[in-house]
């Protein structure tokens, strides 16, 4: 079996000195770029106290601890709202428990040891996925679980920000998107888990994904007092970021809060051992989606359009636009860069453009070509060039792309194709993680098939139907 290698000669020939020079700087930026984005946010939400929350249109229940310490008296301050109290309820395993024991509020007291005890006693063992196979081991992952079918919960992550937040962090828009085109954040609630002290853990792994939407993953810890397990985010060649969520009686008392964290799904993460308490979580698998992202109104804090890889691109573009390219004419016609992320995939089913996750949605090419890129799985994962040829002409009509015709601007990352040790938090493999590759056609060049108006029809073909791909699964990097 062959593997399709993507090491092409990155410098430019003496023909054209501008684009070379554009392209050492395109190299550049995308190494030095890609460290300056987020790939996992947290925060901390105070819970309001009993009086507060059953008045939330008062004044003071309407701010968070640091706005009463400094009122901006900003209008956007006040939706800044304190969760109200938290309440969970769940189905028994012995179905004679009368419902009032199957119920807690959060932050949970003294008062509720029994529910607490009851609540640990209903649920399950947590399992995980092993090469796509269901495993219980506790020295990989010593938790308990409850299925979404039995139990429910009055926290909502919307009605507090966080998915908002999450959308603006982790799937930034580009500015000039038209509304149509902003991506949003679709939170979809998954599981409850308890990590108990002493030593409830979970080892490192990728959330498995469930179908090629999925960008990332939402854990929000419960007010229970607990020390340890700290989870600790630690994708290839970044620093490791870790929340600690660990707090005393004391500490939960005088200021209960939900602390949350988001994270692309496809960075390895662990539960440290906790050591003592009990670590109450509630997971959300995040999917990314269109038209969504205004909910809040407020603009995106990130613009693309500031970061030197995208104006170097702009400028890239309009320089082979205006000299005809002519070391593309000799190169062949596109331009390709290989992502920094892996996504889901399926055999039928490749990497969205509305999943492009932070520096990888700026490498895409469509603003600056006018032209839809196309988005497939790397190299690793296909088979032969024949393959992307015939991805590339059912999607674009055209027949010819041979990776010879590319000017790759990066190198693939070999380490990063996909995750080996094929640990997730479930069996399934139908969804597998690897890196893709952009791939634009640039517009204009002398004696290629394309006009203007060929270009822009290609648009509106490639952005609807870019979902399959021919490739062969679970094959190694070469
Ligand atoms: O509880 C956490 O912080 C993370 C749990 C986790 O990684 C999972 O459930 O897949
Ligand atoms: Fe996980």
């Amino acid at each position: 079996m062959r593997h399709v290698m993507v090491q092409h000669d990155l410098t430019m020939s003496n023909v054209d000195p501008v684009a070379s020079a554009l392209i050492s700087q395109i190299r550049d930026s995308l190494n030095s770029t890609y460290k300056d984005f987020a790939f996992t946010c947290g925060g901390s939400i105070p819970i309001a106290n009993q009086e507060s929350s059953s008045n939330q249109s008062s004044s003071s229940a309407s701010k968070t601890a640091s706005q009463s310490e400094s009122d901006s008296g900003n209008p956007q301050d006040v939706r800044l709202l304190p969760s109200p109290l938290i309440t969970l309820r769940w189905d028994p395993q012995d179905p004679s428990t009368p419902a009032s024991q199957c119920k807690l509020t959060f932050p949970s007291s003294d008062g509720q040891r029994a529910a607490l005890m009851g609540l640990l006693r209903d649920m399950h063992p947590a399992t995980f996925g092993v090469k796509g196979e269901e495993v219980y081991d506790e020295s990989y992952r010593k938790a308990s679980k409850l299925d979404t079918s039995r139990f429910s919960s009055s926290f909502n992550p919307y009605e507090l920000g966080i998915v908002d937040a999450v959308a603006q962090l982790l799937l930034p828009n580009l500015k000039e998107n038209r509304p149509k085109w902003k991506r949003g954040v679709r939170a979809e609630l998954y599981k409850l888990n308890v990590y108990s002290g002493p030593s409830g853990h979970f080892r490192a792994h990728v959330d498995t994904p469930r179908s090629i939407d999925q960008f990332g993953s939402l854990v929000v810890c419960l007010p229970v007092a607990h020390t340890g397990g700290q989870l600790r985010v630690h994708p290839e060649g970044r620093e490791d970021v870790i929340f600690d969520w660990g707090a005393s009686e004391e500490d939960i008392g005088e200021s209960p809060a939900i602390e949350w964290a988001a994270f692309y799904s496809d960075c390895a993460h662990e539960v440290l051992e906790v050591t003592s308490g009990h670590r109450i979580t509630l997971t959300y698998n995040l999917y990314a989606t269109y038209g969504g992202g205004a909910v809040t109104s407020l603009s995106s804090p990130v613009d693309m359009a500031h970061l030197s890889l995208y104006e170097n691109l702009s400028s890239l573009t309009k320089h082979l636009e205006s000299s005809k390219a002519e070391f593309l004419l000799q190169s062949g016609r596109f331009i390709g860069f290989h992502t920094a992320y892996r996504y889901p995939h399926t055999t039928n089913l490749a990497c969205l453009p509305y999943t492009l996750k932070g520096l990888d949605e700026a490498r895409r090419l469509r603003k600056l070509h006018r032209q839809e890129a196309l988005v497939y799985p790397n190299a690793g994962l296909v088979e032969s060039e024949a393959d992307i040829m015939l991805w590339w002409s059912r999607h674009h009509g055209k027949p010819k792309l041979s990776f010879d015709q590319v000017k790759w601007l990066n190198e693939a990352d070999e380490k990063k194709r996909s995750f080996a040790d094929g640990y997730g938090n479930e069996p399934e493999l139908e969804f597998m993680y690897c890196t893709c590759a952009i791939i634009a056609e640039v517009p204009y060049i002398q004696g290629s098939q394309g006009s203007k108006a060929d270009i822009e029809v290609g648009v509106t073909e490639a952005t609807e139907s870019a979902t399959t791909r021919p490739v062969k699964e679970g094959e190694e990097a070469a």
